[in-house]
């Protein structure tokens, strides 16, 4: 079948490869010269585990193409529409210009009979509004809420083996069509057993939106926990393992630390609460922001443990920072809780050297004003301290005694309790971290 995947990024890209792998042939259609370019000659424009191989794979396969011409995507059958849904300058609300502008471009070239899947998260009501537009322009064509949930370091498998297909079709002949397309497209995945959820659109929506607002919660829920452990002196870890191992709890997003960032959850429960607003249900949402708040605090809860641990004052400290991106195996630094800490760091006088295996070039463009050291080792070096705020595998491994060697002062802050504590003390080090005894 043919098929379009309208917006590129770390959704798009990933989603066009995964559907040439499954057979399909597929264009992918960016207004990002620049990506297009890169991904029409085989490189990833972003860093992202697997991805490299399977675009290599699928573009020798002849099925993979990449355009930034809406005209090569006119004889598609179904249109993935895939662009960015980020938060407003200045307000909570989703920014809806791109979906829009390439809704407007895709209306140009629709085929008759085609089906549009939306796939970016999107405040309900904007397939309703999409769908009344396609039909003034296309009245035999459909458009479905086909909501995307793959987890960035993992969005090839994520893709290629979901954990369940959601389906929002509106009711009639066109949702049967829809979902007969929508099932061939799949095919391959539904023959593993994936479960596919067929709803309404208003339904599928929110079921994106309250995925990660529930995820966002878990995650603030156990760093309110470890903001209490704290004052008590428990141990948020031990606290996590115990109501973790309640199968109605489950361990998983129970990790304490730093909070959450990414090009996600922290816009998408913002955007969650202003389309409640919208509906005249202010206060339902209301704890959001309460999880919200509570992801903050911790940032700045590292950031005055970092001024501890220096006696008080930043100033003229060398700091080492591991880890840019907001999550491991990501390149991504969309509102990332370490370079946030780190700018912060910074600002109160601190000589801060960032380091991260994938993430500098995107950080430094977003925070020219900190030092980045592709090294690691050249990073520890004289270090007063040391903050580890992304737990890439290379530093979750480092050996005490090695970077012992390295730093001016063995003290460590971890940002995502990804080391053993006892290891590191028994090294002789200063370990302290978010929710566990000094
Ligand atoms: N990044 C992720 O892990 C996931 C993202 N999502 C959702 O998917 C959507 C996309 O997110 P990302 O891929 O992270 O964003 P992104 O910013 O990486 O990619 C968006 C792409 O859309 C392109 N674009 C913008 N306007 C366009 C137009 N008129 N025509 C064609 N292309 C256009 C941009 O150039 C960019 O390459 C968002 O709604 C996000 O919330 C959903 C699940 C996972
Ligand atoms: O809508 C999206 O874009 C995606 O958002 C998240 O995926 P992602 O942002 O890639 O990353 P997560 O693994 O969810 O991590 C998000 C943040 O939470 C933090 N986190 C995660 C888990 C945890 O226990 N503790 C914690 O602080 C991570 O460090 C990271 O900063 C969701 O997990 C995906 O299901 C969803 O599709």
């Amino acid at each position: 079948m043919k098929i379009s995947v309208i917006g590129c990024g770390y959704l798009g890209a990933v989603h066009a490869a995964s559907m040439a792998e499954l057979g399909h042939e597929v264009v992918g259609v960016d207004t990002d010269l620049a990506k297009i370019e890169s991904l029409s000659a085989g490189r990833a424009p972003f860093f992202e585990p697997n991805l490299p191989e399977l675009l290599e794979r699928t573009l020798a396969s002849g099925r993979l193409s990449f355009t930034t011409d809406f005209a090569d995507v006119a004889d598609a059958q179904v249109h993935f529409l895939c662009v960015g849904t980020p938060q407003k300058r200045g307000e909570y609300a989703a920014d809806l210009a791109y979906v829009d502008g390439a809704f407007t471009s895709l209306l140009e070239v629709i085929a008759p009979g085609a089906l549009v899947a939306g796939k970016s998260t999107v405040p309900v009501g904007t397939a309703e509004r999409l769908a009344a537009q396609l039909a003034e322009v296309r009245p035999d064509a459909m458009l479905v809420w086909n909501p995307e949930f793959l987890r960035e370091g993992f969005a090839v498998k994520d893709t290629l083996h979901p954990d369940r297909l959601v389906y929002g079709v509106p009711d009639g002949e066109a949702g049967e069509r829809a979902t007969a397309l929508l099932d061939e497209v799949y095919a391959a995945i539904l023959a593993e057993g994936t479960p596919r959820l067929t709803m309404d659109p208003a339904t599928a929506q929110l079921v994106k939106v309250a995925a990660n607002s529930f995820l966002a919660t878990k995650i603030s829920f156990i760093n309110a926990m470890a903001e209490l452990c704290e004052r008590t002196d428990a141990d948020v870890t031990a606290l996590a393992d115990a109501i973790g191992l309640d199968d109605r709890i489950g361990r998983k997003f129970l990790n304490a630390g730093l909070g959450f960032g990414g090009g996600c959850l922290p816009k998408d429960i913002r955007a969650f609460m202003a389309r409640a607003g919208e509906l005249g249900a202010d206060q339902t949402l209301s704890f959001l922001a309460e999880v919200d708040a509570i992801n903050t605090r911790r940032r700045v809860r590292m950031v005055d443990l970092a001024r501890e641990e220096c006696g008080g004052s930043l100033m003229g400290r060398t700091v080492a920072v591991l880890g840019a991106s907001f999550k491991p195996d990501s390149d991504d630094i969309r509102d990332s809780p370490a370079l946030n800490v780190a700018e912060q760091l910074r600002l109160q006088g601190a000589n801060v050297r960032v380091t991260d295996p994938a993430a500098l070039g995107n950080a430094k463009s977003s925070y020219p004003n900190l030092l980045y050291v592709e090294d690691t080792e050249e990073a520890l070096t004289g270090a007063d301290l040391v903050l580890l705020l992304t737990e890439w595998r290379e530093y979750r491994e480092l050996d005490p005694e090695a970077v012992g060697a390295l730093v001016h002062r063995r003290a460590l802050l971890d940002g995502r309790n990804a080391v053993d504590p006892d290891r590191w003390r028994a090294a002789g080090w200063t370990y302290r971290a978010l929710g566990r005894r000094a």
